[in-house]
């Protein structure tokens, strides 16, 4: 049930964007998790969805890093995701670009819209490129992690998944966050098509991804704090700067 969106709307135009950024710094502040679902509309959805697997079948995806099991003490994969760092202005990547101007649209736009003006009283002044994610489908996972424990300046992680007629039981792959302070609650996210999600990167929301089946696609933004950013660039050298944007006339 896919609604019908006017497939050449700039998000920020759309009827529905300023519902779009409510419903997210109501579910954000509530919940620090929030599921948007028919975020670009079927045809643009497909249009990503196509341009993800050229790039996968063009085979420039990279492993994840493996990393030393310390208890069995073998190299042993904790994450089974290939990637690629896209920056949306490649020739190959037009649709994916304008997905991330769409994301970019209504992060902006919630941090901005809230009455007191911020995110969860963040300044987002850049972003990470765009981390295109597959699991290839033969069991593999991501363990229990955070993705920012260490206030590098991530406040926001924002994934928008492509995978069409996926079924959990089957195909596996749940996202499950285990939302800190909720005891026994954990948010289990299916990775649907032309779904977004959004939450805060840090400790908040330690999440894995269950061994999935069927090869799984995701495209991941993370979303710079400008306050914490700095002072991390003051304690230590951020990896790699060359996956780092930021919003040329930040406010
Ligand atoms: O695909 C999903 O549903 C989420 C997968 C996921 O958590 N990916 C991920 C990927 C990462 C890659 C590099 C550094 C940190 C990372 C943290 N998380
Ligand atoms: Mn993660």
């Amino acid at each position: 049930n896919h609604s019908v969106v006017s497939t050449d709307v700039p998000m920020s135009k759309r009827s529905d964007y300023v519902d779009l950024c409510r419903n997210i710094i109501r579910d954000m502040d509530l919940y620090g998790v929030c599921v948007l679902d028919n975020f670009l509309g079927y045809e643009r959805g497909m249009s990503v969805l196509n341009e993800v697997m050229n790039l996968y079948s063009m085979g420039v995806f990279k492993d994840g890093e493996l990393v030393r099991n310390k208890a069995s003490n073998n190299l042993k994969t904790i994450r089974g995701d290939e990637i690629i760092w896209v920056d949306g202005r490649e020739n190959s990547c037009k649709h994916i670009g304008q997905l991330i101007s769409d994301v970019d649209s209504v992060v902006m736009g919630s941090n901005q819209m809230n009455d007191n003006g911020k995110l969860g009283n963040y300044t987002i002044n850049g972003r990470t490129k765009a981390m295109v994610a597959c699991y290839p489908g033969h069991g593999s996972h991501y363990v229990k992690h955070v993705d920012n424990p260490n206030k590098d300046g991530r406040c926001i992680t924002a994934i928008y998944y492509l995978n069409k007629d996926w079924d959990i039981k089957e195909n596996g792959g749940l996202l499950r966050i285990f939302p800190e302070g909720w005891s026994d609650q954990v948010a289990d996210i299916e990775p649907l098509f032309d779904r977004i999600l959004f939450f805060w990167s840090d400790r908040r929301n330690p999440h894995e991804v269950q061994p999935a089946f069927k090869t799984r696609y995701a495209i991941t933004l993370w979303y710079f704090d400008g306050n914490e950013k700095e002072e991390a660039g003051k304690k230590f050298h951020v990896a790699s700067q060359s996956n780092i944007c930021c919003f040329e006339n930040a406010t």
